[in-house]
């Protein structure tokens, strides 16, 4: 029996998220209504803390509920050090100046790769990823987000087309590649995405590039909806946002867990209904733990950028607090449902999947590791 037969025999049996600018900063500016406070939190049911692999994670400055999340695997601070080194050497090479390079380093994305790829050591292959997202990061703060680094909502949907082009070459079309190679060539975030892809055709099978790729575009379309709501001044309900942030999540860096650990997760498997909504879980889970830790960073734009937090307080009429709190239960949710889908998966007959599966987990593990720590998510403190 196949990989895909066997996995389509075991998962026969029933099948297992879903106003305007200017009153939500209003809203956001009020003073808390109720905090909560540690003593409220209530204790983490006995039965969900028995597996060790998770754990009830204090986070922030310990005043919101404790996040239900995966235990960091591995922390290796000279690995994830020289993964930085490597890292910034390259973004000097795509054209990022030095300001931005002492900020790519700040902000550690070799230390993230370090934590959330716990199966893999070589810090060539560690560099597939930081490379990646560094890059990701690059068109998704100085392309999307941030106003101050010349975001411009109205403009991003072109930039996005060109990054497409860059990550996923277009085959020449005469004189009219002419402007395009010269673009692509001109701008250090288009020249980051190729180098970075280029970088990981160099391990990835061609399946695997292409998932990458896709994935990302994905994500760039839910980019243009938080671009289209920026630009009206007309905010979405939390649930809307959440659609979207369910392909504009970490499950775009997941793409690479079974590159930098050497292996392929063949693309039947991969793409099963089982697995994809699986990794999409641990992504969306990951990507909550970001919104979590951006809620100060994101109210510091002028035009503050979507937030699952912002929005949740926008819709329910209630504190950041609050808000903060139900994005948390939200997120243990959605990792409990991760936690019995691996469980469920784990009968398949696949070394890889468990492999990959483990990946999906530890890239939770790490996700939470790095927010806490990295200074792009330092708070300052409130008033
Ligand atoms: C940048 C990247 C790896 C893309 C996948 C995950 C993702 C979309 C982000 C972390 C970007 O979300 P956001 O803009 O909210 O991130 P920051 O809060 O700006 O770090």
């Amino acid at each position: 029996m196949t990989e895909h037969g066997a996995l389509a025999t075991l998962l026969a049996g029933p099948s297992g998220l879903g106003t305007s600018a200017a009153r939500l900063a209003a809203r956001l500016a009020q003073p808390p209504a109720v905090p909560l406070v540690a003593e409220e939190i209530p204790p983490p049911p006995e039965e969900l803390s028995l597996d060790p692999a998770y754990a009830f994670r204090p986070w922030g400055d310990g005043s919101a509920p404790p996040l239900y999340c995966p235990v960091t695997e591995r922390i290796n601070d000279p690995l994830g050090e020289e993964v930085d080194r490597r890292l910034i050497a390259w973004a000097g090479e795509c054209g990022f100046d030095k300001e931005e390079c002492e900020q790519i380093g700040k902000a550690g994305f070799g230390r993230l790769v370090m934590l959330a790829h716990p199966d893999c050591e070589d810090p060539d292959r560690l560099l597939i990823s930081a490379k990646l997202n560094a890059a990701w990061w690059a068109a998704d703060d100085l392309y999307a987000d941030d106003t101050s680094l010349g975001a411009v909502p109205a403009e991003l949907p072109p930039k996005l087309a060109l990054a497409m082009a860059a990550m996923d070459p277009v085959p020449s079309l005469g004189e009219f590649s002419h402007d395009l190679d010269k673009t692509l060539r001109g701008d250090r975030v288009l020249v980051a995405l190729n180098s970075a892809t280029d970088f990981l055709r160099r391990s990835g099978t061609p399946a695997q590039v292409q998932r990458v790729c896709y994935s990302t575009f994905a994500m760039f379309v839910s980019w243009t909806a938080y671009a289209a709501w920026r630009h009206s001044g007309k905010y979405p309900p939390a649930w809307e946002y959440l659609a979207a942030r369910q392909h504009d999540s970490f499950y775009t860096s997941m793409t690479l867990i079974d590159v930098l650990g050497g292996y392929e997760l063949t693309s039947n498997l991969y793409y099963d209904p089982r697995v994809r909504e699986a990794a999409i879980q641990a992504g969306t889970a990951a990507v909550l733990v970001n919104d979590v830790h951006s809620v100060a960073k994101d109210l510091e734009d002028e035009s503050p950028p979507c937030n699952t937090v912002l929005l949740i307080a926008d819709d329910r009429k209630c504190t950041i607090e609050e808000a903060t709190a139900i994005t948390v239960e939200l997120h243990n949710d959605v990792v409990r449902d991760f936690q019995a889908a691996h469980e469920k998966l784990s009968g398949v007959p696949s070394l890889e999947l468990h492999r990959f599966m483990r990946g999906l987990r530890g890239w939770m593990g790490g996700g939470f590791e790095w927010h806490s720590t990295s200074p792009r998510y330092r708070t300052k403190p409130r008033n």
